[in-house]
C-alpha cells in the first residue's frame, strides 16, 4: 500500500513537471533533473502511465552480446569479483551494452521471480529512452557514473530499487558497456549508497583497461603511473604505440594527458597527435630501452603536458616476448605438454612428468573422478622410452572380482572351468615392454594385491594352472580417487603394496581448481570438432558459463556437457542456452559458487566449517589448508554436519 502511495505521489510531481511546473523540483539534483526532462520532453514519456519491464527475445539479446562478445569475455573475472563481494550485501549485478541491454547478469537465483519482475535481469532493457530516468541509461546518456536512488527513477515502477552505474569505454572513448549493482530494497537514505559508486567506478576501469590490453596485446604499450609502486600493479595510464613512437589509442587516463597536451601545444592540424617522445619528453630509445634500464624496469619521465613527474614501463608484445622466452624452455613434449597452459598445480605435475617418463619408478596418479588419470598415464607412456609397446588399461573397478584374477594373470588350458580352451594371455603379459595402466587401484581386492606385489616384486607372473613363473618387463602406473592412506588404514589396501605402488606421486587438480580451464574448455572442444569434422563456434556467453561451472564430474563431463551441446544446438555455434541445464549457471551464467548456501546447520563445529567455506568462497582445497586436513576430510565434515555447497547436487552425483 505504501508503495502505490508513493507511486501516486511521484507521478503527480512528474506530470506536474511535465506540465512545465517545476517548483517540487528543488531537492533534485541536476544529473536527475535533466533526465527527467529528457524522459518528458524529449522521449515523450508519460508518468501517468508506468510502462512494463522490457525483456528481449533470445534471438534478439544474442545479437546484442555477439556485438560484446570479446568485451563479455574479458570481463568476467572483474564481474565475477564484483558480483562476490556485492552479493552478501543483497545486490545483483547487470552489464549492459550501449544501448542498454543487458548482456551479462549476475543474481541469486532464489530471488529470480522477483529480480525479473523488477528488469534485474538478462535481456531487460535499460535505455533510458524506453525505461526512463534509471542508473544504466542516463548513465549511457550523460558518460558518467551515477547512481539513481528510489524516487530518483522516473518510472513509477522502478522506484523501489536502487542502482549505481559506471560507463565502460572503448580505447577511442566512447561507452560500450555499463556495469550495474542493483538492489530491489534498501534504505530511504541516498546516503546509504555511497558505497556504490567508486566500487563500480573501480570494477568498470578495471575491465575497461583488461580490454585495452587485450585489444592491443599485439603493440608495445606504455603503462604508467604517478606512484612508481603502483606502476606494475594497477598504473593507471595505458597508451599503445608503434616502434616510432606514434601512438595508436590510449585509455581514460592516456587520453587525458593527450587532450592537456594538445591544450597546451595545440596542433597544426586537427589529426596530428602527440607522439609518446613528445609526451614524455623523451627519446624514443629512452622509452624502448625501458624494461632493460633498471631493474624494477620503469623510469622517471616528465609529462610535458603537466610538468609532473611520471613513472612509466614497458608491456612488450604477447607474440614477441613468447618469442624471447622459447629458448630458454625445456625442450618440447608434446605428448605431456598438450595437457596444460599455466597452471601451477599442472606445472609441477608436469614437470616431475617429464622426470620420470624415461624411468622405470612406478608411477600411482590420484585426483577426483575425471581429472585426466588415464589421459595422463597414456602421456607418460607415450612420452617415454617404452612409447612403441603396448599400454595396457585396466580398470579394476569394472572387472568383476570373479574375473579379475585370470584377466590380469591369465591362464593355461584347462585351469578353471568356464576359461577359454587355449588358455588366456594375462593383461599383465599382453602389456610386455609396455606399461600396465591399473585404475581404481583402491578397488582391487586384498587376495589379488599379494599377488600383484609378487609380480613387483619378482618381476614375473604366475598364470592360473601354470607352475612355473613367467618373467615379465612392464611399468606399472596406477590411479585412484580414493583416499589410500583410509584404505590402508581400514584394512582394505596393503601398505606394502603402497608403497611399491607409488614411487612417485602424481596429484591431478580438479577441473575448477585450474587456471588454465579456458584452454582446457577448448582443447576438448577443438578435440570433439575434429572427430566430429565440424565447425562451430563457442560463444563467449558459453565460454563464460563453462568457466563458471563447478564441474564435479570433471573433464569427462566437460566434453560430456560439449558432446550434448554439438549434438542439440540448432546453429553452428554454442550459446549457453545450449548446454546442459546444470552448466547454464543461475540466472545469466552466475558461477554456482557463488551463490549462498541454504542450509540448517545446527552443530558447533559444522557451522564453523560452513563460516570458513563461506569465507573462502566455498574453496574446500584452501579451508584444507587452513585446516591442515586432506581435502577428502573436509568433504567428508561437510557430509557428516550437512554442510551443503552451493553445487553440493553436482558434488554428492
Ligand atoms: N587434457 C585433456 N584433453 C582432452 N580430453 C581429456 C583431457 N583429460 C581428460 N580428457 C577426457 O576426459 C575423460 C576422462 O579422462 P580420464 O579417463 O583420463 O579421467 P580419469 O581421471 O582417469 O577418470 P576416472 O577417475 O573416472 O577413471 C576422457 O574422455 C578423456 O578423453
Amino acid at each position: 500500500m505504501a508503495l502505490l502511495t508513493e507511486q501516486r505521489q511521484h507521478i503527480e510531481t512528474l506530470v506536474r513537471l511535465s506540465e512545465g511546473h517545476t517548483a517540487d523540483l528543488s531537492g533534485c539534483r541536476e544529473v536527475i533533473r535533466r533526465s527527467w526532462e529528457r524522459c518528458v520532453g524529449e522521449y515523450r514519456l508519460d508518468p501517468g502511465r508506468p510502462r512494463p519491464v522490457r525483456v528481449l527475445t533470445q534471438q534478439a539479446l544474442k545479437e546484442h552480446q555477439d556485438s560484446v562478445d570479446e568485451l563479455l569475455h574479458v570481463a568476467r573475472a572483474g564481474v565475477d569479483q564484483l558480483y562476490a563481494q556485492i552479493a552478501p550485501l543483497g545486490y545483483v549485478l547487470l552489464l549492459t551494452d550501449r544501448r542498454g541491454i543487458t548482456v551479462d547478469f549476475r543474481g541469486q537465483t532464489t530471488q529470480a521471480p522477483a529480480l525479473r519482475r523488477a528488469g534485474l535481469y538478462l535481456g531487460a532493457d535499460w535505455d533510458e529512452r524506453y525505461a526512463g530516468t534509471c542508473a544504466v541509461g542516463t548513465c549511457v546518456h550523460e558518460a558518467q557514473a551515477i547512481t539513481c536512488h528510489q524516487r530518483e527513477h522516473f518510472d513509477a515502477t522502478h522506484i523501489s530499487l536502487t542502482c549505481t552505474a559506471a560507463p565502460i569505454s572503448d580505447p577511442q572513448g566512447q561507452v560500450i558497456a555499463v556495469l550495474d549493482i542493483s538492489a530491489l530494497q534498501s534504505p530511504r537514505a541516498h546516503e546509504s549508497q555511497n558505497f556504490g559508486l567508486p566500487l563500480v567506478n573501480l570494477y568498470a576501469r578495471m575491465i575497461e583497461d583488461a580490454y585495452f590490453l587485450h585489444r592491443y596485446r599485439d603493440c608495445l604499450i606504455l603503462r604508467f603511473d604517478s606512484a612508481r609502486e603502483f606502476v606494475h600493479l594497477n598504473g593507471r595510464g595505458l597508451i599503445a604505440i608503434q616502434e616510432d613512437g606514434s601512438v595508436i589509442a590510449a585509455n581514460g587516463v592516456g587520453r587525458g594527458m593527450i587532450d592537456t597536451h594538445l591544450r597546451r601545444w595545440p596542433p597544426w592540424s586537427s589529426s596530428a597527435m602527440p607522439t609518446a617522445p613528445q609526451l614524455f619528453d623523451a627519446k624514443i630509445g629512452d622509452l624502448l630501452g625501458i624494461l632493460s634500464a633498471s631493474d624494477d624496469q620503469i623510469r622517471a619521465f616528465r609529462v610535458r603536458a603537466s610538468d609532473a613527474t611520471c613513472f612509466v614501463t614497458l608491456i612488450e608484445p604477447r607474440r614477441r616476448l613468447a618469442m624471447r622466452h622459447a629458448p630458454s624452455s625445456p625442450a618440447p613434449i608434446p605428448a605431456l605438454d598438450r595437457l596444460a597452459t599455466d597452471d601451477p598445480a599442472m606445472h609441477r605435475v608436469l614437470k616431475l612428468a617429464r622426470r620420470l617418463r624415461n624411468e622405470e619408478v612406478s608411477v600411482l596418479i590420484s585426483g577426483e573422478t575425471g581429472t585426466g588419470k588415464e589421459v595422463l598415464a597414456r602421456a607418460l607412456h607415450d612420452s617415454g622410452k617404452r612409447a612403441k609397446g603396448p599400454f595396457v588399461a585396466v580398470n579394476c573397478a569394472a572387472i568383476p572380482e570373479s574375473l579379475i584374477e585370470s584377466e590380469l594373470f591369465g591362464y593355461l588350458p584347462g585351469a578353471f572351468t568356464g576359461g577359454r580352451s587355449k588358455g588366456m594371455r594375462g593383461l599383465i603379459q599382453q602389456a610386455e615392454g609396455g606399461t600396465l595402466f591399473l585404475d581404481e587401484i583402491g578397488d582391487m581386492p586384498l587376495p589379488l594385491q599379494s599377488r600383484l606385489l609378487r609380480v613387483l616384486a619378482e618381476r614375473e607372473v604366475m598364470p592360473l594352472g601354470a607352475d612355473k613363473a613367467v618373467p615379465v618387463d612392464i611399468r606399472v602406473v596406477t590411479a585412484t580417487h580414493r583416499e589410500m592412506g583410509e584404505l590402508i588404514a581400514a584394512g582394505h589396501f596393503r601398505e606394502d603394496l603402497y608403497y611399491r605402488l607409488n614411487g612417485a606421486q602424481l596429484r591431478l587438480p580438479a577441473l575448477r581448481e585450474r587456471a588454465d580451464r579456458h584452454y582446457v574448455i577448448r582443447s576438448v572442444f577443438d578435440a570433439l570438432l575434429a572427430e566430429r569434422e565440424r565447425d562451430v563456434r563457442l560463444r563467449a556467453d558459453a565460454m563464460s558459463a563453462l568457466l563458471g561451472y563447478a564441474w564435479p564430474g570433471n573433464i569427462r563431463q566437460l566434453k560430456n556437457a560439449l558432446a550434448f551441446a554439438l549434438a542439440t544446438a540448432d546453429e553452428d555455434e554454442i550459446t549457453v542456452h545450449d548446454l546442459p541445464d546444470e552448466c547454464q549457471g543461475a540466472i545469466g551464467g552466475a558461477p554456482k559458487t557463488f551463490l549462498p548456501a541454504l542450509q540448517a546447520v545446527t552443530s558447533d563445529e559444522g557451522q564453523r566449517l560452513q563460516a570458513l567455506l563461506k569465507a573462502t568462497g566455498w574453496n574446500v582445497s584452501l579451508v584444507a589448508r587452513q585446516l591442515g586436513v586432506s581435502r577428502p576430510t573436509v568433504y567428508r565434515r561437510m557430509r557428516r554436519h550437512g554442510v551443503v555447497p552451493p553445487n553440493w547436487q553436482e558434488l554428492t552425483s
